[in-house]
């Protein structure tokens, strides 16, 4: 099928806390809020922000009861709340049309299309539940709206809608804690829903089984999609935990999120290093690599072959991967791939934030994900370890 998504509209987290998470994104990740609702009371408030070309929406209902909430472009997650990031919004062009599609293939629609309107024109929207956790995908047709996000909203004084003003580009990626044996059936209902594709992380590779990795500390299978016309962004990205010594990040995930849901989202920016010298400054913590990582000869040979130095990755735990087969020959220099884990954005099983600046690679390198993933579990350990010192 021709894919009906257009484009990226914006990732929406759900807190019990909205005003400690925007200013989370405000102090720490240099976002800036630029459109909002519910502000002045009444049963949810909703914060749009942005950084660059990544947009987040936060939600809260305000209300505590369970009585549903006035939201909109979201589905109120019920209550006890859990933080989370549960919604993806794309753009579309036809959402009575793509309705009548999800609903021929046995999705579960939230809510049927429906305009919203103001000064600034309108919008059409549907939403309908993945097949991942709490996952939800809002469907929106803005061809008929001009202003900068969505009807129902005040835009802020200030706002900017500067795209240079912020290091981040675009997502590239989303991540998402599968339950164990799940990711060939997520995979076909965004082919049949969306039009994803398989994305092979490596020549061969069998969209059944995805990509294994095991070994010391490690048991994980990752499988990718891509949707053909949202270009270089937002992949997506399942990840199921294989039998391990010990629990392990996606398990931990999902027994937070029952059956799963959003585990991490990959931001895309042209300059990681000032990206995580800035963001570091303002207080984000990031996972970080043993130095045995950095001294290693081969890894040397390899950062150095790209022109880069040890130790400007080591100081934020920035791993690099060329998509080479021969890392050591002078090619590796054309295709790299850096990225980094920041801590977990709520408790430490949460949802987290990655950057990752791409040099013409467009996959996922094995190498950086066995050492993002070893970061990222001793870094829940350091939290675990914390929490129980704080008790
Ligand atoms: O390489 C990447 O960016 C990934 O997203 C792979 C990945 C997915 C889930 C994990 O818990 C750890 C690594
Ligand atoms: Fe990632």
């Amino acid at each position: 099928m021709i894919s009906p998504i257009m484009r990226l509209s914006h990732v929406t987290f759900q807190a019990s806390n909205a005003l400690k998470l925007i200013e989370e994104f405000v102090t720490k990740y240099k976002f800036h809020p630029f459109a909002a609702r519910g502000l002045d009371g009444g049963s949810s408030c909703q914060v749009a922000l942005r950084n660059g070309g990544v947009v987040f929406m936060v939600n809260e209902n305000t209300q505590k009861t369970h009585e549903n909430p006035v939201m909109l472009y979201d589905i109120p997650l019920p209550i006890p709340f859990l933080d989370t990031a549960c919604n993806v919004s794309f753009e579309v062009e036809d959402v009575p049309g793509l309705y009548r599609h999800l609903v021929d293939e046995g999705c579960q629609l939230l809510l049927p299309p429906t305009e919203l309107h103001d000064d600034f024109g309108s919008v059409t929207y549907c939403i309908v539940k993945s097949v991942v956790g709490n996952v939800s995908h809002t469907l929106i047709d803005r061809r008929h709206y001009k202003a900068s996000f969505l009807p129902g909203f005040k835009y802020l004084k200030n706002n900017t809608n500067n795209l240079s003003s912020g290091n981040l580009t675009h997502v590239d990626h989303i991540a998402y804690a599968c339950p164990f044996g799940t990711s060939p059936s997520i995979l076909e209902w965004y082919r049949r829903c969306f039009g994803f594709q398989h994305f092979p992380l490596y020549k061969g590779e069998d969209p059944e089984r995805g990509l294994e990795i095991t070994g010391h500390r490690i048991g994980l299978r990752l499988t990718s999609l891509v949707c053909p016309r949202l270009g270089e962004g937002c992949k997506l990205v399942l990840a199921e935990s294989l039998p391990q010594e010990g629990i392990n990040q996606v398990d931990q995930f999902i027994e937070h999120h029952t059956d799963g849901g959003i585990q991490h989202i990959g931001l895309s920016t042209p300059d990681i290093f000032k990206a995580a010298r800035d963001l570091s400054h303002l207080g984000v913590r990031f996972a970080s690599q043993p130095s045995s990582y950095y001294s290693e000869p081969r890894k040397q040979k390899e950062i150095y072959n790209v022109g880069l130095e040890p130790q400007m990755l080591e100081k934020f735990g920035i791993l690099i991967d060329s998509a080479t087969e021969d890392i050591l020959s002078e090619d590796a220099s054309k295709k790299f791939l850096l990225q980094v884990f920041a801590e977990p954005l709520f408790s430490k099983n949460s949802v987290f934030l990655e950057l990752i600046e791409r040099r013409s690679a467009e996959g996922f390198g094995e190498g950086n994900i066995r050492a993002l993933w070893r970061s990222m579990q001793d870094l829940q350990e350091d939290l675990t370890v914390k929490e129980h010192e704080a008790q």
